[in-house]
Parts: C-alpha cells; sequence; structure tokens
C-alpha cells in the first residue's frame, strides 16, 4: 500500500514546486490530464441533463415521527441540486434514504431507472452514489493519499484470489488506484500533504479528502452534506470554486449547505423541505423570491440558513 516510503508519494512540497516550474502551455496540458484522470468516464457529458435519480414519493417515519413526507423530486446529469431547509426538514434523512442507510417507508428512489430498495449500502456505492457526511469520516491513522486509495476498491475487478496470488492485474489496478488517487488529490487542492496521516491533516484539508474519497469511487452522483462547516468566509469562495470544478468535469452534485449564499452562488436548481415535505423547487432566483421559503425561514438568521 501506499505511505509515507512509496516512491509514487511525491516529497512535501515536490509537486508544488514542479508546478511553478511550468510553463503557462505545459501547466494547462497538466491540467488536463489531472481532470482526466479525476473524470475518467467522460460518456456522462454526453447525457447532461437526463435524469439519473428520482426519489419518487418518499416517506420515511421513526416510529410515530415523519421524516420525511412524500416527497419526490429529480437530480438531473451535470447539475448541482441544493437540498436546503430548515433544522430538522429531513435532508440527512433524505440523504440517508438515496444511499441505503434507512429504507423508505414508502416511496421509491431509484438511480437510472433502477429501484434501489433492496441494493446494499456497498451496492449502492458501486452503483454511483457517493457521499461524505456532516461529522467526517476519515481513517486517522491511514496517510491521505491511501484514504483516496481505498475509495478506489470499490471499482476494482480483481476478486480475492487474484489480489492474494497478486495477478498482473492486481498490480496494474493498484498503481492505476496511486496514479489516479494522487490525481485526485491535487484536483481538490492538498496533494502537498498526501504522506501525511489523515488525523494530522488541517480541518479543511479533511473536508476536501472526504471529496477526493468520494471522488474516487467515480460516482455518477457525489452528495456532499454540509461540506462548508465550520469554514471562514474564504473558505467558502474556494469551496465553492471545487464543487463547480467537479461539476465542470463531468459530475452529478447534490449538496446539503447551511450557508445561504454558498448554496444561491453555487447550486444550478435547489429543492426545499421543511418539516418533511417539499415546499419548493426551482432556480436560486426562484427559491429566493418564493413566499413559502421565505416564510419557512423567517426569523433564522442568514448565516443558520440551509
Ligand atoms: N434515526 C432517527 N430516529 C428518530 N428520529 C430521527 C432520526 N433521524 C432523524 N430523525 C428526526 O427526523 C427529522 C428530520 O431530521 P433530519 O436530520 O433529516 O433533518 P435535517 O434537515 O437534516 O436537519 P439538520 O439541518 O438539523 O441536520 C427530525 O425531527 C429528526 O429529529
Amino acid at each position: 500500500m501506499a505511505g509515507a516510503d512509496n516512491p509514487d508519494v511525491p516529497a512535501e512540497g515536490g509537486l508544488v514546486a514542479e508546478l511553478e516550474q511550468m510553463t503557462e502551455a505545459e501547466l494547462a496540458e497538466h491540467q488536463a490530464e489531472v481532470a482526466e484522470a479525476v473524470a475518467p468516464d467522460r460518456e456522462i457529458q454526453a447525457e447532461v441533463g437526463q435524469t439519473l435519480l428520482e426519489v419518487d414519493d418518499v416517506t420515511v417515519r421513526f416510529g410515530g415521527l415523519v421524516a420525511l413526507d412524500a416527497v419526490s423530486f429529480s437530480i438531473r446529469r451535470g447539475e448541482i441540486l441544493g437540498l436546503i431547509g430548515p433544522n430538522g426538514a429531513g435532508k440527512t434523512t433524505c440523504f440517508n434514504a438515496m444511499t441505503g442507510v434507512y429504507r423508505p417507508s414508502s416511496g421509491q428512489v431509484r438511480l437510472e431507472g433502477e429501484a434501489l430498495g433492496k441494493v446494499s449500502k456497498h451496492g449502492i456505492t458501486q452503483l454511483g452514489v457517493a457521499r461524505t457526511f456532516q461529522n467526517i469520516r476519515l481513517f486517522g491513522e491511514m496517510t491521505a493519499l491511501e484514504n483516496v486509495v481505498v475509495g478506489t476498491d470499490a471499482r476494482h475487478k480483481t476478486g480475492v484470489l487474484g489480489a492474494l496470488v497478486r495477478s498482473a492485474r492486481h498490480r496494474r489496478e493498484e498503481r492505476d488506484a496511486v496514479d489516479r488517487s494522487m490525481a485526485l488529490l491535487e484536483f481538490v487542492g492538498i496533494a502537498d500533504r498526501a504522506a501525511d496521516k489523515a488525523k494530522n491533516l488541517p480541518y479543511g484539508y479533511q473536508r476536501r479528502l472526504e471529496i477526493a474519497r468520494g471522488l474516487a469511487t467515480e460516482p455518477k452522483l457525489l452528495c456532499l452534506d454540509e461540506p462548508a462547516a465550520g469554514f471562514n468566509p474564504q473558505e467558502k469562495e474556494e469551496l465553492m470554486g471545487l464543487i463547480r470544478k467537479i461539476r465542470d468535469d463531468g459530475y452529478t452534485v447534490l449538496l446539503i449547505e447551511h450557508d445561504m449564499k454558498l448554496v444561491m452562488g453555487v447550486t444550478d436548481r435547489i429543492v426545499v423541505l421543511e418539516f418533511g415535505k417539499k415546499i419548493a423547487e426551482g432556480l436560486p432566483a426562484e427559491i429566493r423570491e418564493n413566499p413559502a421559503v421565505i416564510a419557512a425561514y423567517l426569523g433564522v438568521p442568514d448565516d443558520d440558513v440551509a
């Protein structure tokens, strides 16, 4: 496995120094190579705008509490969809119903037309839905690079036997995984700390590492649960740039976020939940003017809104 002694991992600062010495043309070519490595599945771009995932009349109950009440919406390929609503509105429950953590009490979630009701959490990841968590969940004792390499496992084709005998395919997959993981770390802007243990990374780096790990599974849909929590305004600005870059690289993104400015600034469309029900759906400009949304947020300070 990759690690501090692995020759594939550049020495701290090595990559940054290398990039600084490149001409503009070399840098552009290098960035195109990184983008290609990050999203190898280019065909997804051809289908931008088609429905990727449908939440169809989904209800989730916890005993007597209806956390999600007959909610329906679609996520289209190539868009950044914002899922917002006051505290307790049902956003995380919706994420959990989409990613197999909870099973809907009724209704269906479908990915590319395939019902996910009986698919395991791992199976849903393999079908192409990745997520990050409100509370960061990294392998603290592993390096940043190793955390991302682990994420690529969802795509490996070699079975246990192939891995045990270290077949040629297994070795190639391992090499490709390290290369792609390095490209992902560079893509999210933390390649200079690839060899550091995750637990020793600054908070903002850990959040970016979670995103890199999600992208490592080559998801059709990347779900981000409050990725800007705890960020200062400049970090939020940079995160918005990264989320746009992910979308521009061909991915589809679902975003739960508490910061209204960030949500309005980065999303293509927004779905609003309140008390488990969908109360609005539309373009950011429409949502901002929507009377039901304004009423739902009345009295909620600007930076506590999502
Ligand atoms: N596992 C659970 N068991 C019981 N009730 C739950 C569970 N998960 C969520 N709930 C309840 O369901 C409702 C919706 O919660 P959810 O966490 O989905 O809201 P949210 O919009 O993500 O809120 P926040 O912005 O505070 O994270 C809340 O009333 C919550 O207390």
